[in-house]
């Protein structure tokens, strides 16, 4: 067999140290690996086989380069060489269901294919593809022969066009492998191929990697296997058999195994499968010392011999690490999200749900007379026992309505909040799975997979919450004013953008446990609301919560919407005269009341005498006039307040009372919008470098 290459690890170590609990609670580090060599050579199918838990995963994980912490000894490449491309399937790897095999092939092979073209240095022409039909100019023509070859290697012809989803587990397996052929990697390993399947689907799935290794393609496969039959066992080139110690029993042909057992004096019992004897073996079944002799000779045994000629390199420093063609990737990844986000059809439901029908519900709910409700002054100009009367029972009826109003606006800001955090965290953990894997496998970056679902998600932060708002407006007869409806819009808007960031952080941390990704999302929201000013006021926040505040996108959120629509004048010219004309009346009679008294007191004799009574009338007279203003404005405000809606400000102009319950004025509008401006950009930097950050070590 010509060997090009070949793979070799010494001394591997692998400690896991715990976290900073195991360590405070005295438990010790421990040991997975304990100084295993072993070689891997090209165009051979090797096994990694042991007892459960030996550290078969942990292996192919660390000579992948997926744990790095806490490994010790070295993994090197020797072979001519330049470049190695390695594909890694996880033992669960992850689909998008909703697309069919052909279509999950096509776009494999498109991103892989722009990537080759970017980086000259390694690109070829696809050995996939016949002579005849070689033009890889023609793009559509050549993705479609190169998916034909690989479905009929991979003998998934028959269902190119089913759904993912409805694939066996069998086939989904072999999805997954066709999915990495199409970009001819030199290496592939897997991790369990065939777990969860039955011994003949088993065998087809390792014969399948036997024949890609020996026929059309010059692949590499590394793969970890439970108890394979004998018949699958004689498949391999080479096994590779961890005790539970962690340490190599055996490395070698499983045609020599049994020689093997023999030499050091144990045998393997006739008609047995010798893949489970040595599996009982490594697992300490047949006692220490078999272990213990097999473990000598493995070493005695692992000698590495490198040629003088061949290139000497760590691993690392020779896996593929391509530019990718941002461009054109961004292009595929969008249209990808954008399928994804229309098939997704629980998703689609639940959006249409949250802003459509709950838009409609709500208007009915609440009735179209809730948005009229200003929050100012209902004094009906006159002055009277019977005003004042109907001034605190409409005043009351006023406070009540702005109560409902309010509550329609928060129901609306939670729902809005709500429906877009949510469905964004579960998006995001769907597709970022996929995403994991297929950056590992050098498909395409982050920056590329960041923008193209970012893009394809905005109608839904753009429309959907438009003609829901446009649809409460509308029906609850908000204040008709355009100015006003863009604000709201916007503050709207703005709220839905950071809500969408806030759900790809949480997918994006708790992308491995959707439960607590989904538990995030209420958590965040009563975080946000208790520092919103909506359930506690600012004013009565201790001190350093009030600052805390100030972080908070919602407060911002709630006091632009409040500005918005009933600030700015809301109280119209005829609240304002009403008042006034009240006012005038009031002077008038508490003037009038003044200059009865003071005629009837300068009628009297006594109190020309009386010292006392003449400076009360010098001061009733020479202060009247501020008096008789100060006094009736009093009045009036008192009335407004009594009567449980409108203030004025300090000229004196009427305002809703809303802005100053929640401690707002009109000069806040601007600077509660640029806050929601600094959020938004703040919580998309964020996500994008917790993504960054997060599949980095996944
Ligand atoms: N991060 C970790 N922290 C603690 N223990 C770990 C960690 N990773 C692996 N282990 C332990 O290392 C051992 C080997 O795990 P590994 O998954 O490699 O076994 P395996 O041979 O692949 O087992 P199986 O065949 O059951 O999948 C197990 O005992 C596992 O619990």
């Amino acid at each position: 067999m010509d060997i090009k290459y070949s793979i070799f690890w010494t001394n591997i170590r692998y400690v896991v140290k715990g976290s900073w609990i195991d360590r405070k609670l005295g438990r010790k580090e421990k040991e997975i690996l304990k100084s295993v060599s072993g070689r891997l050579n090209s165009g051979q199918l090797t096994a990694i086989m042991g007892p459960s838990g030996a550290g078969k995963s942990t292996l192919l994980e660390i000579l992948v380069g997926i744990r790095r912490n806490g490994v010790h000894g070295c993994i090197m490449y020797e072979g001519r060489k330049e470049k190695l491309d390695i594909a890694f399937i996880p033992q669960n790897d992850t689909y998008l269901d909703v697309f069919t095999v052909n279509e999950t092939l096509l776009f494999a092979s498109r991103v892989r294919f722009a990537t080759k073209l970017n980086n000259d240095e390694y690109f070829s022409k696809s050995l996939l593809i016949g002579e005849e039909n070689d033009d890889i100019n023609d793009g559509k023509l050549y993705h479609m022969n190169v998916i034909k070859n690989v479905l009929n290697i991979i003998g998934l012809e028959h269902v190119q066009d089913t759904l993912v989803k409805n694939l066996s587990g069998g086939q989904k397996k072999r999805l997954s492998i066709a999915q990495e052929l199409v970009s001819q990697p030199d290496l592939l390993v897997l991790d369990e191929p065939t777990s969860g399947l039955d011994s003949t689907a088993a065998f087809k799935c390792m014969q399948l990697l036997k024949n890609l290794t020996e026929q059309r393609l010059p692949l590499t496969v590394l793969c970890t296997i439970h108890q394979p039959n004998p018949k699958t066992f004689n498949l391999f080139d080479k096994v590779y058999v961890l005790s539970n110690q962690g340490k190599c029993v055996y490395e070698g042909s499983p045609q020599h195994l049994t020689e093997r057992l023999l030499m050091i004096g144990a045998q393997c019992p006739k008609f047995y499968n010798p893949a489970d004897y040595i599996i009982e073996v490594a697992a300490g079944e047949h006692g220490t010392e078999i272990i213990e002799n097999l473990i000598e000779f493995h070493k005695t045994e692992t000698m590495v011999t490198i040629p003088i000629d061949s290139h000497l390199a760590t691993l690392d420093s020779v896996k593929i690490k391509p530019n990718f063609p941002f461009v054109t990737h961004f292009i595929h990844l969008f249209l990808r999200s954008c399928a994804l986000y229309f098939r997704n059809r629980l998703l689609l439901s639940l959006r249409l749900f949250t802003f459509l029908f709950s838009a409609f519900f709500l208007a009915y709910l609440f009735g179209s007379r809730v948005g009229t409700a200003s929050g100012c002054p209902v004094l009906d100009g006159t002055l009277s026992p019977e005003m004042a009367e109907k001034a605190m029972k409409a005043g009351i009826a006023e406070a009540k309505a702005v109560a409902d109003n309010m509550a329609l606006l928060f129901v609306s800001v939670f729902l809005l909040i709500g429906g877009a955090l949510f469905t964004t965290t579960i998006a995001v953990i769907d597709e970022l799975r996929a995403f994991v894997k297929q950056r590992r496998n050098n498909w395409y970056g982050l920056w590329s997979f960041h923008f193209g679902m970012l893009l394809s998600d905005l109608p839904n932060q753009i429309i959907f919450p438009t003609i829901y708002i446009v649809i409460v407006y509308v029906l609850t007869n908000q204040a008709p004013e355009w100015w006003r409806f863009s604000n709201f819009l916007n503050i709207f808007l703005l709220l839905v953008s950071i809500a969408y960031s806030l759900g790809m952080i949480a997918g994006t941390v708790f992308m491995e446990n959707i439960v607590a990704a989904i538990f995030c999302g209420p958590i965040l929201i009563i975080i946000a609301a208790l520092f919103s000013g909506l359930v506690v006021r600012i004013e009565i926040m201790p001190k350093v919560l009030r600052y805390i505040s100030k972080l908070n996108f919602l407060r911002y959120a709630v006091e632009g919407i409040i500005i918005t629509i009933y600030g700015y004048e809301r109280c119209d010219k005829d609240v304002e005269t009403k008042v006034t004309s009240m006012k005038q009346m009031l002077m008038g009679l508490i003037a009038n009341i003044l200059t009865i008294v003071d005629r009837e007191l300068n009628g009297e004799s006594d109190y020309e005498n009386n010292d006392y009574d003449k400076s009360l009338i010098a001061n009733i007279t020479s202060s009247r006039e501020s008096y008789v203003k100060d006094m009736s404005d009093a009045v009036v405000r008192a009335i407004m307040a009594g009567a449980g809606a409108g203030r004025e400000d300090e000229n004196g102009k009427p305002i809703s009372r809303i802005t100053g319950f929640f401690g707002v004025d009109d000069n806040d509008l601007h600077y509660c919008i640029l806050m929601l401006i600094v959020n938004v950009v703040v919580y998309k930097v964020l996500a994008f470098i917790i993504m960054q950050k997060r599949c980095k070590h996944v």
